[in-house]
Parts: structure tokens; sequence; C-alpha cells
């Protein structure tokens, strides 16, 4: 699933069921994860550290104290593709969506 024209609403809906949002005139997937204290939210990234690297798709992301803002989108298909939504569900698991 990595074909930009497979991403359909049926594919996209149970990832903005957990918050995340079309951005960037839909070339993006965006969220926000709040976590207890920055510990968490460091042990989240170390987590998905590790998944973007076995998925070779790596997240735009900036972490302060608690809380990580993410944007994802295949920069090499210059929009959304199968592996943003694969990583964003890993995401959602690393968080314990
Ligand atoms: C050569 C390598 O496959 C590419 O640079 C990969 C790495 N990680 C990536 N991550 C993201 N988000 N988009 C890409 O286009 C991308 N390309």
């Amino acid at each position: 699933m990595t074909d930009k024209t497979e991403l359909d609403r049926d594919t996209l809906l149970p990832l903005f069921g957990t918050g995340w949002k079309m951005a960037d005139g839909k070339d993006a997937l965006d969220k926000t994860f709040l976590f207890k204290d920055f510990k968490q939210a460091f042990a989240f990234m170390t987590q998905v550290a590790e998944d973007a690297e076995a998925l070779n798709h790596h997240p735009e992301w900036s972490n302060v104290y608690r809380t990580v803002k993410v944007r994802l989108t295949t920069h090499d298909a210059g929009g959304l593709t199968g592996l943003d939504v694969d990583l964003a569900r890993r995401m959602d698991k690393a968080a314990g969506y």
C-alpha cells in the first residue's frame, strides 16, 4: 500500500478517529500527541524511531516537554502514501491507542 491513488476515505477514516487530521492541502497527516511527562514523550519517540527505521519512512516532528507534534508525508511522492498510514498506525500503537 504505497501508491498515492490507493488512499481512500475508508483507509484514512480510522486515523481520523484517533486524532489525525489532513493538512497541507491534504498532502500530509498531522497529529499532536500529549503525554504524562517528558519521559513518556521521549519513550514514544524512541519507539517510533525504531518503527521509522524498519519502514524506512520518517516523521517530521517536534517535541516540547510532554507534547510531540507530528507531520507525516512522503517527500519522494510529493504527498500522502500508504507508508504514512502505516507509520501513523504504528505511532498510535506506540502511544497506546
Ligand atoms: C532513500 C530513502 O528511501 C528515502 O529518502 C526515504 C526515507 N524516509 C522518508 N520519509 C518520508 N517521510 N518521506 C520520504 O520520502 C522518505 N524517503
